[in-house]
């Protein structure tokens, strides 16, 4: 069945009051959420907790990255919490990532488990900076099959990496991409970017969509805006 709602609101605020001011604007059936390191910090699992009840599906996005006991424990504790999507970081490694799929065995309906390739606001001089061998596009393909011989669901890339990592890696493996920009937005700190429609073309299956929206003076507007090029690009 193809799923319409393909957009993910990222939660980047400092405060539950400001977080249900937006959330009690929107609907289950038009959006997913999406709970970062900035948000879980300030509300924790509480305020997840409230986002589920409200029929939210949430994706935590806490980029575990750690030895693989602590990440197994950290992913079977989201899944305790009833989140739909969280995520580990590929560089932390293929027993990492393994370890995490394994935590997840035991849960009748676990959430999505998805890695984290290369960031969005990382630019190939980044990696030339760091010393890191290669093409970005090249790294984000290696791991994203590391991702998926572990057990993965899918992972995080730019929509920039999507037609290729399709093609390599099949239609059911999930690309969630961040830095997403509707035409004239301000890219912020993201690099590597794409419109929703060119996301939604190149085989995206959900779009991260933070400032865009949580920063517009219209925010439900910008929304539907954005649910309508993703819908047309669909048909
Ligand atoms: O590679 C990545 C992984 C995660 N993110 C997160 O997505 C949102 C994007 O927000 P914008 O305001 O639309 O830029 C944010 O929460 C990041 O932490 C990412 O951007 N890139």
């Amino acid at each position: 069945m193809i799923d319409n709602n393909r957009i993910v609101i990222a939660l980047d605020y400092t405060n539950e009051s400001d977080v249900l001011a937006m959330v009690d604007q929107l609907e289950p059936q038009s959006c997913r959420l999406k709970v970062g390191k900035e948000l879980f910090t300030y509300c924790g699992p509480q305020l997840v907790q409230k986002l589920i009840d409200r029929g939210f599906d949430v994706f935590l996005d806490l980029k575990y990255h750690d030895i693989p006991n602590t990440v197994a424990g950290a992913v079977k504790a989201s899944a305790e919490l009833g989140v739909w999507m969280v995520n580990v970081h590929a560089s932390g490694g293929f027993s990492m990532m393994k370890a995490a799929a394994e935590a997840l065995k035991a849960f009748d309906k676990p959430p999505l488990l998805i890695a984290v390739t290369v960031l969005t606001s990382t630019a190939q001089s980044d990696l030339d900076q760091l010393d890191i061998p290669g093409k970005i596009e090249d790294r984000v393909l290696h791991y994203a099959k590391l991702a998926k011989e572990a057990g993965l669901d899918g992972v995080v890339c730019s929509a920039q990496e999507a037609a290729r990592l399709k093609a390599e890696l099949g239609p059911e493996f999930l690309l969630v991409t961040p830095g997403i920009r509707p035409k004239g937005a301000d890219a912020g700190d993201q690099h590597r970017i794409v419109t929703p429609a060119k996301a939604i073309t190149d085989g995206s299956d959900y779009l991260v969509v933070g400032r865009p929206i949580t920063k517009a003076s219209q925010p439900l507007q910008v929304l539907r805006e954005i649910n309508t090029e993703v819908e047309s690009s669909l048909r």
